[in-house]
């Protein structure tokens, strides 16, 4: 069995540092300085003080596999995950071909298996090819040796309100859940940015709020009637957090939870003016005062996680005009320094709720044992030690990932990954992967 050393670490960024014992797959114990001797460890890290967390679980990946290997595979978007610190992932199903059968998202669990450096958990889609009109087979997803819990048609809304009735009682039937991109179609044909004055003096079509907030509106009153329980990806405006907010003081039993992207947390529409189409993102970079309610509404509980939404494109799905890009930006890798610069830094949150937010949460959402527990003895050994002093600028050139859409190209960073360790085994190291 491996042995490996977790020198000088603080768990949860709180009291005096310890050095935690990892034997193969378990924690092992945790004690003092000198506890343990490092001479009878295969391998012996050198924390400094690092902050030790338990391994982020991001809830909203697009690995790109099948299809689109040019922007990003399992293999590329796995090594993004380790090194930005996660252990488990779930992968989008708007590949090509879809996942919306057994086939595919056992293939997508396989290949992450091979790959081996993050749990990748395939999300199902809710209907047959993302098209919105029949629902896929749900309960063969769930059965299937994917064991899919997590079913979205991310990228397009479940927007049919008895197609997404009847996703919510076959889910909770199947002890999963919707994940639903809230965007009323109708309300948005041809949106280009966030529908405000940045999109007006730019001659942009706009995406209203409203899109947003009302299917999140309809869908907690669709989650209350039917008992099934309702995830919202992305959530982006003020009105959102205030519907979520008022939700889920009126219905007790949390089967609403909600997610917010770090690139809301940072970014607003401020951005828009260069017309450069690495800013441009489903749904849409929005205004200072949604900022500030998200950060909030995440401090709260009201927002219950963060996740990346990280969405590689090709080169030549963003080196184009604005109109014909694709919305998405990169996510993994930058994730933990936008969450330190925005809700660390500003006292909104401590190392725990650092803890809560991008591993605890995401993981007791999906349902997933052996995530986001505690740093303790006989726990999994999922861990992520963070330098927190640490500042590093972010190179698009330099990420694990093959697409180069970073809108946080050239920006200083705070808080930095020094080790991610995947059931006991270093999977990402100062900045490199471990195969
Ligand atoms: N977020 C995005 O702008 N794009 C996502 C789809 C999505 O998350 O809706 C993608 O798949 O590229
Ligand atoms: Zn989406
Ligand atoms: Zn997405």
């Amino acid at each position: 069995m491996s042995r490996v050393l977790l020198r000088q670490v603080r768990p949860y960024g709180a009291g005096e540092p310890v050095d935690v014992l990892v034997e193969g797959e378990t924690i092992a114990g945790t004690g003092p300085a000198g506890r343990f001797d490092p001479a009878d460890a295969d391998e012996v890290v050198d924390g400094g003080g690092a902050v030790a967390l338990p391994g982020f679980v991001d809830l909203h990946t697009h690995l790109r596999e099948p299809g689109r290997e040019d922007a990003e595979s399992i293999g590329t978007g796995s090594a993004a995950a380790a090194l930005g610190g996660y252990t488990a992932v779930f992968a989008m199903a708007n590949t090509d071909p879809v996942a919306d059968n057994a086939v595919v998202v056992e293939h997508v669990a396989r290949r992450g298996r091979e790959v081996g450096l993050v749990d990748v958990h395939p999300v199902g889609a809710v209907t047959v090819g993302l098209a919105g009109e029949k629902l896929a087979e749900l309960g063969a997803m769930a059965g299937s040796a994917a064991q899919v819990r997590v079913f979205s048609d991310d990228g397009k809304c479940v927007h049919d309100p008895l197609i997404m009735r009847r996703a919510l009682e076959y889910t909770s039937a199947l002890g999963g859940l919707v994940a639903q991109h809230a965007e009323e179609p109708r309300l948005t044909v041809d949106a280009q940015a966030h529908e405000g004055p940045a999109a007006a003096r730019l001659g942009l079509t706009g995406w209203p709020a409203p899109a947003e907030e009302s299917i999140i509106a309809r869908d907690c009153l669709l989650s209350g009637h039917t008992g099934g329980r309702l995830h919202v990806c992305h959530v982006s405006t003020a009105g959102s957090a205030d519907i979520l907010r008022w939700w889920k003081a009126k219905e007790a039993g949390g089967r609403v939870s909600a997610e917010v992207t770090p690139h809301h947390l940072l970014l607003t529409d401020d951005r828009l003016d260069g017309f450069d189409p690495v800013n441009k993102v489903n749904p849409p970079l929005r205004a200072d005062a949604d900022v500030e309610a998200l950060r909030r509404a995440l401090a709260d509980g009201t927002v219950d996680c963060v996740a990346t939404d990280h969405a590689p494109h090709a080169d030549q799905d963003k080196d184009c005009e604005w109109a014909a890009a694709r919305p998405g930006m990169l996510g993994l890798q930058t994730a933990l320094g936008i969450v330190v610069a925005t809700m660390v830094r500003t006292g909104l949150l401590d190392w725990r709720g650092v803890a809560r937010v991008l591993s605890e949460r995401p993981a007791e959402i999906a349902g997933l044992a052996d995530q986001g527990r505690p740093i303790a003895e006989g726990e999994p050994a999922n861990i992520v030690l963070v330098d927190p002093d640490a500042e590093q600028t972010v190179r698009s050139a330099d990420l694990a990932s093959i697409g180069r859409n970073s809108p946080f190209d050239g920006m200083q960073l705070p808080g930095r990954v020094v080790a991610t360790l995947l059931r006991g085994r270093i999977t990402a190291h100062e900045g490199e992967v471990r195969q």
